[in-house]
């Protein structure tokens, strides 16, 4: 039987190349990608990414993988969380560890979600989670907010270490991970 043929759909070529390099070889699937900056709707987590999914496969009408990444501050009740892109984007990442000057608290995580949806429109959610502190920038490699990221146990930000580190503990590693365990077992 021919391999399902599925569209990874990203505005993001950083987060594409991470996936890509992760995924490796045997996958279960055939992947190709489009690069579509899709709209985002506000409110929790799972419930953008499905709907990001949802609106992925009505650009496209063919099965479909979305992505969406947020970073959650502990001391802020999980904000700015999905909506990391925008303060990034207005503060830089200097700016990110300076919004929790006045709490003790620095721990965050980073949450990847990954929705796939089949041609009929069943969405699937898969999740990675890597804990971590929110530092000021260090560090050049990477993207986003990396240089700020210092994940739990490790004396690096994930911009310091190298790429293949960061790929083997990462909130994307454990969520790719997920999916294609998901259709490897499938193909079983
Ligand atoms: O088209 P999409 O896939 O949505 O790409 P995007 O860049 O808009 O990505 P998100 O909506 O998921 O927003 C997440 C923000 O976090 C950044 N980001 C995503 N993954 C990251 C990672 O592993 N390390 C650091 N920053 C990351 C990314 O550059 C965005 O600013
Ligand atoms: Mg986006």
């Amino acid at each position: 039987m021919a391999e399902e043929v599925v569209t990874f759909v990203t505005g993001n070529q950083k987060k594409l190349q991470e996936v890509i390099s992760i995924l490796g070889p045997q996958i279960g699937f055939s992947m190709k990608t489009k690069d579509i900056d899709l709209p985002e709707y506000q409110g929790e987590i799972d419930d953008i990414c499905k709907r990001k999914c949802e609106e992925a496969l009505r650009q496209l009408n063919t099965a479909v993988i979305v992505e969406d990444t947020s970073l959650c501050f502990n001391a802020l009740g999980g904000l700015p969380g999905p909506y990391i892109k925008w303060f990034l984007q207005k503060l830089g990442p200097d700016g990110l560890p300076r919004l929790l000057a006045d709490f003790p608290d620095k721990s965050g995580i980073a949450v990847c979600t990954l929705a796939y949806s089949d041609r009929t429109g069943n969405v699937q959610l898969f999740r990675g989670e890597t804990e971590g502190t929110i530092v000021s920038p260090r560090g050049s490699s990477g993207f986003g907010w990396d240089s700020c990221f210092l994940p739990k146990g490790y004396s690096q930000t994930y911009s310091e270490m190298p790429s293949e580190v960061k790929n083997t503990i990462s909130h994307r590693f454990k969520a790719v991970l997920k999916m294609r365990e998901h259709f490897i077992n499938l193909k079983r």
